[in-house]
């Protein structure tokens, strides 16, 4: 089911905020908790999702030396999530090491390990801001394609890419590497602060395994008609990969 692929972000400040969503969103089986929520409220959001039996996407976006990374890594596989993400820029012997914890800290803690997914280049970032503000000597997409590499080398599960390097990615990594992609754009929606983005159909095309979509949904008059529509939209398209993480 393609609306199964759909991860939305609780970008919001609270707890009650966060419950009115869901509440607002019955249908949405995989809810994403990152910087805003987690740093406001800890992991009583992590309960609340998991009561409810939702799939969670804990996006900490780790970036540390490997020792720091790798603690944090440790404590947060002991919170039972299923996705988890770290910085493919914190270099391969952090990316390791981090690989190793989140065995480590979901065995401590009795869970499953969460599959960790390496941020290869913020979608927000342009092929402009890559060259200009951070001096990378690389085209986009061959600075993405690597960072990816780099992460499946060191034994992460998956990257974080922009629907633009998806196909990229998906064409040059093993099939079994998840592909999750934030900065997707129904054609009626605004960009933000967007800058590397496509259409739904378009991502799931190109071969991603999961889409991030926030703003369209949680942002739009009517959230409920704004997840109809992109369902809708989706169920035109055929996927091409059908792995859904259990
Ligand atoms: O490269 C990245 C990595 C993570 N994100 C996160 O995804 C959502 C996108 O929300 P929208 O409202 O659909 O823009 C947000 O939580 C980001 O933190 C990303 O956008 N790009």
């Amino acid at each position: 089911m393609n609306d199964e692929k759909i991860i939305v972000p609780l970008d919001v400040p609270d707890l009650d905020s966060a419950i009115a969503l869901i509440n607002k969103l019955p249908q949405v089986t995989f809810w994403k908790v990152g910087l805003e929520l987690f740093t406001s409220t800890g992991p009583k959001i992590l309960d609340i999702l998991k009561s409810q039996e939702k799939r969670i996407f804990l996006d900490l976006k780790f970036h540390d030396i490997p020792n720091t990374v790798a603690g944090a890594c440790r404590a947060a596989a002991g919170y039972g999530v299923d996705l988890l993400t770290i910085h493919a820029t914190c270099g391969s012997d952090a990316l390791k090491a981090a690989a190793e914890a989140v065995e480590i800290g979901a065995e401590k803690a009795g869970t499953k390990p969460p599959q960790l997914i390496a941020i290869t280049l913020l979608t927000s970032i342009s092929p402009r801001q890559l060259a200009f503000d951070l001096k990378i000597p690389l085209e986009l997409p061959e600075f993405a394609l690597k960072m990816a590499l780099l992460a499946e080398k060191s034994g992460l599960n998956g990257a974080v890419c922009s629907p633009q390097e998806v196909q990229q990615l998906r064409e040059t990594c093993k099939n079994e590497f998840l592909l999750v992609c934030p900065g997707i754009r129904p054609t009626w929606s605004d960009k933000g602060d967007q800058k590397r983005s496509l259409t739904p159909s378009q991502a799931i095309t190109a071969g991603a395994d999961y889409l991030v979509i926030g703003r369209p949904i949680t942002a739009a008059a009517e959230p409920e008609l704004a997840w109809n529509l992109i369902v809708e939209e989706l169920k035109t398209f055929p996927t091409k990969n059908q792995r859904i993480i259990d």
